[in-house]
């Protein structure tokens, strides 16, 4: 999907939700449990009760291999599921990966070729070489970690190397590489302070924005400095909304949370874009 196709759907839905796909078998309606693929069914779900309010689904790996091989077939169902019924809708294979080149190119055609996501986040650790093979993808996105959401990130993110911070160095340093314009960067809603000098540096780039919900971040104060003239942000909430109900109606749970998020990124989005355009 283009960069250009995503913000077309963000204008047209008035949203600019990504609904993280985080599927806990223990949180998830006992009845599920007696399917031959829970993982998929609650997936399948909410994704149906849900598409019409968000513009991006994010299933964190992790959520999937922790249930060996017939959670990574979840994960390839849910894949499929979205592309076939809604091809508009962006997709997160939210797998931060990133190692010596030959190895990220594997990691590259894992997630661009085999299971078809639009994106996957990576971590910038292992430097160029170690993102240049996802970059290379044409129309595909790589969203690297630049300042996460939670409290670690202080430990280095924020410290000062060569009189500025990592996190400023990893946003400086790649936004030269080549097709950086497939680069996307990870800012968590937790630390919406740093958003003003963010888009110092990167005032073009999409921001994906974990942490609002459950980790206590606030769609208005990334909104503030976070939106650009290409609206620029994807706003993730998981827990908030896939766990709203563990009852029959789940779904219908789940799709009021994400309705009040929308409804507040359609204000959001009129008062920015008015002010904009
Ligand atoms: O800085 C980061 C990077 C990734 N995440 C991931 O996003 C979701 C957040 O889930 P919630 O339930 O809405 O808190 C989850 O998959 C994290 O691993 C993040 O939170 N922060």
């Amino acid at each position: 999907m283009t960069t250009q196709e995503l913000i077309e759907q963000i204008k047209q839905k008035k949203s600019f939700l990504c609904i993280g796909l985080d599927v806990d078998l223990n949180k998830i309606p006992k009845h599920l449990l007696e399917t031959e693929d829970p993982i998929f069914e609650f997936n399948k779900a909410i994704i149906d009760a849900t598409h019409h309010l968000c513009v991006a689904y994010k299933p964190n790996t992790a959520f999937y291999e922790a249930y060996g091989i017939k959670g990574w077939q979840a994960l390839e169902k849910t894949i499929n599921y979205l592309n076939e019924k809604h091809p508009e809708i962006f997709t997160i294979a939210d797998a931060k990966r990133g190692d010596i080149g030959n190895t990220s190119t594997m990691y590259a055609k894992a997630f661009f070729e085999d299971l078809a996501f639009d994106s996957v986040t990576v971590a910038p650790y292992m430097g160029k070489d170690s993102v240049e093979p996802f970059l290379a993808f044409k129309d595909k996105h790589t969203i690297m970690l630049a300042l996460t959401s939670n409290a670690g990130a202080f430990d280095f993110q924020t410290k000062t190397v060569e009189g500025k911070e990592l996190y400023k160095q990893v946003l400086e340093t790649s936004k030269e590489w080549e097709h950086a314009e497939n680069l996307m960067y990870v800012v968590g809603a937790t630390k919406a302070e740093y958003l003003a000098d963010i888009r110092k540096i990167i005032p073009d780039s999409f921001l994906l924005v974990p942490g609002v919900g459950a980790q206590g971040g606030n769609l208005q104060d990334v909104c503030k400095y976070g939106i650009n003239d290409r609206v620029g942000l994807l706003i993730n909430s998981s827990r908030g909304i896939i766990y709203a109900s563990n009852q029959e109606n789940f779904d219908q749970a789940a799709a009021l949370k994400a309705e009040k998020l929308q409804q507040d990124m359609k204000v959001e989005l009129d008062r920015h874009l008015e002010v904009l355009n």
